[in-house]
């Protein structure tokens, strides 16, 4: 597996070029402002007319122009907008005004992988994806960290696909972590799966599950939140900074004992099937073609998921809690109304 870090990339090329990036939201503002940081100077943003974020990305400085506009002008369009809406986006907007040369850019590999978005052969086409949340993308260059990241490569038509993809990666930060190269295949169904049953879905689940057995159980809702969501962070912190074992070292013998006798009757070898069955509905497409179709029919599903969610009692008793802990609302990483 090659990493490539600071070194492994020139940050000129990708200083030389004309970059627009289409959408400004978690992930459009971090790669463009990290990338005019990083001296990338020729950038504009692309956002349809009447686009709520286009007053925020005013209010930083940048121009920003129809998509359209922003295909025109650019030698590298990279497109961040949410993956259900680019294939209409690419053909009424990007595909028209396309020219051999340009350089088409994703920082996730759904639309190129499920050929929901097929780029004429005569333009490079590359990912630069990076392992995490826009918001924290930029938090974490603008203390002078990165986060990891991917490349990949699905059309080099000039030849320089991969030098640019790199040096692209290098302006946001992401070589200062170190940059996998991998595959639009692999990146697409990693991170599907990664986000489905572990990073979003599994710990959502686990958490609700935990604070209704809890609540259910006659706990108050205050104890069984602090326990089962706060306390998440806390140990998600230590795994993170050092693996299971640095966690292990710092909780209790007890605790740990737990761990180990009682998550596996959690986390089991059902959960584990179910896993392999999520993983085959990625492999096989069936998630995507549920994710295509229920956007055509106008997301009433999703729409009420979403719903469903934002009125568990969890959020409810987190918002009142949270507002007590005022430190944890200084330097927030999500800012509604800038990005
Ligand atoms: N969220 C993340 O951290 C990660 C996302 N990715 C990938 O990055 C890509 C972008 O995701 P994410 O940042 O979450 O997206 P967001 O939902 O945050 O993007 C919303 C932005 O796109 C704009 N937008 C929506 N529709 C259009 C359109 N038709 N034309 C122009 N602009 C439009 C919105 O404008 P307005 O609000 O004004 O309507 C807004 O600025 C996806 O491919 C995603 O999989 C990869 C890694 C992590
Ligand atoms: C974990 C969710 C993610 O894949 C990400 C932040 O990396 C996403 O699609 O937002
Ligand atoms: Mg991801
Ligand atoms: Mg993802």
């Amino acid at each position: 597996m090659k990493i490539y870090y600071e070194q492994d990339a020139d940050l000129s090329l990708i200083q030389s070029k004309k970059v627009a990036v289409i959408g400004y939201g978690s992930q459009g503002h971090a790669h463009i402002l990290n990338m005019r940081d990083s001296g990338v100077k020729n950038v504009k943003v692309g956002l349809y007319e009447g686009s709520p974020s286009r007053k925020k990305a005013e209010a930083e400085g940048l121009e920003v122009v129809t998509p359209a506009e922003a295909a025109q002008w650019a030698d590298v369009i990279m497109i961040l907008i949410p993956d259900e809406k680019q294939a209409v986006l690419y053909a009424n907007e990007i595909e028209p005004h396309l020219r051999a040369g340009q350089h088409l850019m994703f920082g996730h590999g759904f639309n190129v992988h499920y050929n929901l978005i097929r780029p004429r052969a005569d333009v490079d086409v590359s990912l630069s994806a990076p392992k995490g949340p826009g918001h924290t993308l930029r938090a974490q260059y603008q203390m002078g960290f990165g986060l990891p990241g991917l490349v990949a490569i699905h059309q080099d038509a000039t030849g320089t696909a991969k030098d640019v993809a790199l040096s692209y990666s290098k302006a946001i930060g992401n070589t200062r972590a170190g940059v996998i190269e991998t595959s639009f295949r692999e990146e697409t169904e990693t991170d599907l799966f990664g986000e489905q049953a572990v990073l979003c879905g599994g710990i959502v689940e686990l958490i609700k599950a935990g604070y209704e057995t809890l609540v259910e159980a006659g706990y108050a809702p205050e104890m069984a939140y602090f326990e089962c969501l706060h306390e998440t962070k806390l140990i998600v912190d230590l795994i993170y900074e050092g693996g299971i074992a640095n966690m292990n070292y710092s909780i209790s013998n007890t605790a740990e004992y737990g761990e180990y006798v009682s998550g596996p009757r959690i986390v089991d070898s059902e959960a584990k099937a179910n896993m392999k069955k999520v993983l085959e509905d990625i492999q096989n497409g069936t998630f995507a073609r549920n994710w295509v179709l229920e956007n055509q029919a106008g997301a009433p599903g999703f729409n009420a998921m979403r719903q469903r969610m934002n009125s568990h009692p969890i959020e409810e008793v987190g918002e009142k809690l949270r507002g007590m802990m005022h430190w944890a609302q200084n330097d927030r990483l999500v800012d509604k109304s800038r990005n």
